[in-house]
């Protein structure tokens, strides 16, 4: 699985007010909007392109356009704040959505929610979650979309864990993923280490849905 991790100053200061326990909410979803615009751009160097004839005021010439624009599928909750910047960036993008929450003890997601077309051959798709801990929630959500067809899947991340990489990897997926950073592991209750915590409840509050 090819793995790009975007290091660039403006994407680590992001991310690093991120981590920061003493980072409110607003500022929390502000900097993830920002580093997600970032996290995207990049990934959106593997999207095949496509030239077309186009005029410009003074001649004819080609012009550039995304041959397939992806299908964006936001992992809810957390990679919900991710959803508003990607579709920026991707206006002519249609979007899909997965819930899934992870089980306190078990570590195990919990699916709550699947919003996705039928059809996904021949459809790149984007997913969005800013956390991969132990890999089995996005591992759940790319299975859904592999189910369905889909054959190019991008992943987009805040922060990974190499034993979620490992698992994504071994998957046999048609998986790419590009992070903002790779971080040292996981501690026993499975979140990353130094991590941010929990993504959903930093963004949203520590309500549960159920
Ligand atoms: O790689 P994993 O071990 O599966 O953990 C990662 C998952 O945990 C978080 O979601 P969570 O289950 O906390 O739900 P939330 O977004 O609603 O908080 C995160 O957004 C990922 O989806
Ligand atoms: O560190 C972690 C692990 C899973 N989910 C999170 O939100 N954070
Ligand atoms: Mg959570």
């Amino acid at each position: 699985m090819d793995v790009l991790v975007v290091d660039h100053p403006l994407a680590q200061t992001r991310l690093t007010a991120m981590r920061r326990t003493d980072t409110d909410s607003g500022v929390f979803r502000s900097s993830l909007h920002e580093l997600t615009t970032m996290v995207v751009y990049e990934a959106a160097r593997l999207f095949a392109v496509e030239k077309y004839p186009i005029e410009t005021p003074v001649a004819a010439t080609e012009g550039t356009r995304l041959a397939t624009p992806p299908l964006i599928v936001p992992v809810l909750r957390a990679g919900l704040g991710m959803a508003d910047a990607a579709l920026g960036l991707l206006p002519e993008s249609s979007m899909g959505f997965v819930g899934l929450a992870r089980d306190e003890q078990t570590h195990e997601p919990r699916a709550y929610m699947e919003s996705l077309p039928v059809d996904l051959a021949n459809q790149p798709v984007l997913v969005l979650d800013p956390m991969l801990a132990t890999g089995g929630s996005l591992l759940h959500c790319c299975n859904l979309l592999a189910d369905r067809g889909c054959t190019d899947i991008i992943i987009c991340c805040v922060l990974a864990a190499p034993e979620g990489i490992e698992r994504l990897a071994n998957s046999g997926l048609p998986l790419r993923l590009i992070t903002a950073s790779i971080d040292e592991g996981l501690n026993e209750k499975a979140y990353i280490v130094p991590g941010l915590g929990d993504a959903g409840d930093r963004q949203f509050g520590g309500m549960r849905r159920f």
